[in-house]
């Protein structure tokens, strides 16, 4: 086992096979998974495809039915206790103590960690002042706005200065500007040599990361960074504006040019597998009485999540 910082390029995160199954359901099927140092790394997927029990899986939480995992240099399950001192985890719920004060919570993580008492003092200081939470320092964590939970949450999850952070939907309670403020301190801590995961339901999240893995049932269906997956995509993405994007969907439904489609606010996105599939789209729901107008248009990642997983993405909130 390493005990070291991993360096530049070098592999954090490694998983071979990796299962996951609670009775007669698999959630994780035979997943092969990298990882380098410093990739900010997004976890895509549906609901309910196993990104959060993989998560928990490579942070030593849950013991796998079965596969290989090294993280950091440590074997896992074996070395999990090792490895908990070099990850920080977050989650949507944040894991705070709402009757602590926030420097309180931080306080109590770092005696957990084992930092002297002036060495803590210093890094609590500092990480206050580094999440706009110095003039909380007194308040009830439980009275914090959503943002401010948030931004406490992860000051406790690099308490430690960990090299790897795992986040699991860390953005699904949070408004877009705290999202967006999230998403910039998540930079910093890339650009100081800190990897990443993080799982999200939001496509713009998904775009600001180097590489993306999309799950689909338990099983990694899609692997690249954003630019490598649209230009990968197997058709050529078509936006249809009408009037009833619902009864145009159904119109569309099975022809062999159309690859995917999925409803997209109140548009409809196809990805068509033809060379002149615009124009036989146009036919086709001029054909079925549907007033439409049918563009080329830019592929975007949703493309590739509706391809791969053939439903469209649901953020949090939006889920049925
Ligand atoms: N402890 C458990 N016991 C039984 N089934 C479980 C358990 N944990 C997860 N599951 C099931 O495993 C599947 C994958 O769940 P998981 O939470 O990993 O999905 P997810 O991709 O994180 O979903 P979401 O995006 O909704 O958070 C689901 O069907 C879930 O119900």
């Amino acid at each position: 086992m390493s005990t070291e910082a991993p360096r530049a390029g070098e592999q954090v995160i490694r998983a071979r096979g990796l299962s996951k199954r609670f009775g007669a359901l698999t959630a994780v099927d035979h997943l092969d998974l990298d990882v380098r140092r410093a990739e900010v790394f997004g976890f895509l997927g549906p609901n309910g495809c196993g990104k959060s029990t993989t998560i928990r899986m490579l942070c030593g939480l849950l013991r796998p039915s079965e596969g290989e995992i090294e993280v950091l240099g440590c074997h896992i399950p074996q070395d999990a206790e090792a490895l908990k001192r070099r990850i920080g985890y977050m989650t949507q719920k944040f894991s705070l103590y709402e009757d602590l004060t926030v420097g309180e919570n931080l306080e109590f993580l770092a005696t957990v960690h084992g930092l002297a008492p002036r060495a803590a003092k210093a890094r609590i200081d500092e990480l206050l002042e580094r999440y706009w939470l110095a003039d909380r320092r007194k308040q009830m964590a439980g009275t914090l706005s959503g943002g401010q939970k948030q931004r406490l949450a992860l000051a406790g999850a690099v308490l430690h200065k960990p090299a790897l952070l795992l986040l699991d939907e860390p953005t699904s309670a949070v408004d877009p500007q705290s999202r967006r403020e999230f998403w910039d301190s998540l930079f910093e801590l890339a650009e100081a040599g800190t990897t990443l995961l993080v799982s999200t339901h939001y496509m713009d999240e998904a775009e600001r990361c180097t590489r993306l893995g999309i799950l689909d049932a338990g099983r990694l269906v899609a692997d690249g960074s954003p630019q490598e997956l649209m230009a990968g995509l197997p058709g050529r993405p078509l936006l249809v504006d009408c009037a009833q994007p619902r009864q145009a969907q159904r119109a569309l439904e099975g022809l062999p040019e159309v690859l995917a489609q999925a409803q997209i606010g109140a548009h409809l996105r196809v990805l068509s597998g033809a060379a002149d599939g615009r124009q036989r789209v146009a036919a086709h729901l001029q054909r079925a009485g549907i007033v439409a107008t049918v563009e080329d248009t830019e592929a975007n990642l949703e493309d590739v999540f509706v391809s791969v997983t053939r439903r469209p993405a649901t953020a949090p909130e939006t889920a049925p």
